[in-house]
């Protein structure tokens, strides 16, 4: 039995010391043949879908923010990252959702919900979950690619960026020869959305956390639980439990 969380495919240092083998080492290949890449070199694809605002948050709001995250305990994830839930417990797929663990977003996070209001991208933006991530170079931390849920989640997927810089990797199925690099700047802001949401797969690799990163991405509901959606009521009640900013991580409730 591992002394970490991975299952399946999923592999972080703990576990391959223990002798798992990883699946997804043809990602470094992807990674060095890209930089020889022509594209890389002369022409350009339109890659609508990403927005990035730089220094979002001041340093000094970064080790505030960083602070508060450490006082809360995390819960070990796959791949080696760790994680702290705000939010629903969700179960993607059987559709299911259960609201009375949700206690609301982190007290924190309500500068950062007002701010984001401020730019054109994020105007209407309601957060209704926030999740915080922990990744290491000793851990072997990464994402394999993939995409968001699409039944629960909506259009804009937003994540702040802390600690260091890394590389968000985006990557289509059938494009197996290209992969995107957007860069994930300290204390900047991601917006993800449009076909960088919606076609492309997105994912972190393990050589691009070269220091702790502390990344907390942000969600929206779908249109499903939005005003006109079938799951309106739904939707509200989970707005209204988000933006009480009084949250305690899920799954850390007794702590
Ligand atoms: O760490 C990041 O910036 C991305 C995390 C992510 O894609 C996810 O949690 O779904
Ligand atoms: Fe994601």
């Amino acid at each position: 039995m591992s002394s970490c969380s991975c299952k399946g495919i999923r592999t972080c240092i703990t576990c391959e010391k223990e002798g798992k083998i990883p699946f997804l080492d043809l990602q470094q290949t992807a990674w060095t043949d890209f930089s020889n890449h022509p594209n890389h070199e002369g022409d350009f694809i339109l890659y609508p879908g990403i927005e990035i605002i730089h220094n979002f948050v001041s340093p000094d709001e970064e080790r505030e923010i960083t602070e508060k995250i450490y006082q809360t305990p995390f819960v070990d994830s796959q791949s080696g990252r760790r994680k702290q839930d705000y939010g629903p417990k969700v179960n993607f797929k059987r559709k299911k959702l259960k609201c009375d663990v949700f206690t609301g977003l982190p007290d924190f996070s309500h500068s950062l919900y007002k701010r984001m209001n401020d730019y054109p991208v994020l105007k209407d933006f309601i957060p209704v979950e926030q999740c915080n991530l922990e990744y290491t170079q000793e851990r072997g931390s990464a994402i394999d690619p993939h995409f968001d849920d699409f039944w629960l989640w909506g259009e804009r997927l937003v994540t702040l960026n802390l600690l260091s810089d890394s590389v968000l990797c985006m990557t289509k199925d059938d494009s197996p020869d290209i992969e995107i690099h957007v860069p994930l700047t300290r204390r900047s802001l991601i917006v993800v959305y449009g076909p960088a949401r919606n076609i492309w797969k997105h994912g972190i690799h393990r050589n691009d956390i070269t220091q702790t990163r502390l990344a907390i991405t942000f969600r929206e509901l779908s249109s499903e639980f939005q005003s006109q959606g079938p799951s309106a009521k739904l939707g509200q009640d989970l707005m209204d439990i988000a933006l009480s900013f009084k949250g305690v991580a899920v799954g850390n409730k007794a702590v």
